[in-house]
């Protein structure tokens, strides 16, 4: 079928819903599969662990992108400089969870972000596991499963009887007493974690573009924030930093106002 023309930003993101449900489907059949969820090697694979199913699925998005969208870029390395519409793809975001079969395995995600002109327009996030389905367009809301998101309202340091751990990059970026830390994976589902209002910030660094540029649209949709790790500058999904919360304090208010849940795997 030819690409629409009404709104075919709105008709690419639609693609992308049913093209991340077959891909959960994949995922989830491939998790019966011993050889499907094995490492294999790649020229990267030293640095970013790729089974047999991360190919199958990016196959089965490139083709698909490819047959229905013709114009499009399909990419898992860039923001595409140009005006040229260009999808980022993540056909498995948290490759560890699903290969290791981590016990509660159930965060990875098939992710598909949409950007022009280096402009993220839409995000499509979905856990097979949860049948959940995040979806965002810009200026549009951001939902799950058809249901508004909303960060949460969150400004004062909970009640809590746990600290921040001791790691000093921790303290360096967020200088806060924290309710709890959780590393489990997954930056994609960790960012619609915070769009969904469950917890307050998501923080990783060494992380690439393709695991954040779904769910950055999906952030922002929900009213959150994103910005880079020194909290002085607007994020660049590029940077391979990023720091997503409900909201931004002022520097004033930052030693105190935040209750983190913070993933930190590559410091
Ligand atoms: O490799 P992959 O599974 O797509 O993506 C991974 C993320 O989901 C994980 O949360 C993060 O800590 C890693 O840096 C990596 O980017
Ligand atoms: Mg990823």
């Amino acid at each position: 079928m030819a690409e629409q023309s009404h709104d075919p930003w709105q008709s690419a993101m639609d693609h992308a819903v049913a093209v991340a449900r077959k891909a959960g489907e994949m995922v989830r059949a491939a998790l019966q599969v011993q050889d499907k969820c094995s490492p294999v090697q790649t020229k990267t694979s030293a640095v970013d662990l790729v089974t047999e199913t991360d190919q199958e699925v990016e196959r089965l998005i490139i083709q698909s992108v490819k047959s229905k969208f013709p114009s499009h870029s399909v990419v898992r390395r860039a923001l595409c400089a140009h005006y040229c519409p260009t999808w980022i793809i993540d056909p498995i975001d948290g490759t560890t969870n699903f290969s290791f079969v981590v016990e509660g395995t159930r965060l990875w995600a098939c992710a598909s972000g949409f950007a022009v002109n280096q402009q993220v327009e839409w995000g499509v996030v979905y856990s097979a596991i949860e049948d959940k389905m995040y979806t965002a367009r810009r200026g549009r809301g951001a939902f799950c499963n058809g249901r508004p998101l909303q960060v949460s309202p969150q400004t004062g340091q909970r009640e809590s009887p746990y600290r921040c751990p001791t790691d000093s990059s921790l303290r360096k970026v967020l200088s806060l007493p924290v309710h709890g830390v959780r590393g489990a994976g997954s930056a994609a589902l960790n960012m619609c974690a915070v769009a969904a209002g469950f917890v307050e910030v998501y923080y990783e660094t060494g992380i690439h573009v393709w695991d954040v540029a779904a769910a950055s649209v999906i952030v922002t949709e929900a009213g959150g924030v994103l910005f880079d790790t020194t909290g002085e500058g607007a994020v660049d999904l590029m940077s391979r930093t990023i720091v997503a919360a409900n909201n931004k304090p002022s520097p004033r208010e930052s030693s105190s106002s935040w209750t983190p849940a913070v993933q930190d795997n590559n410091i």
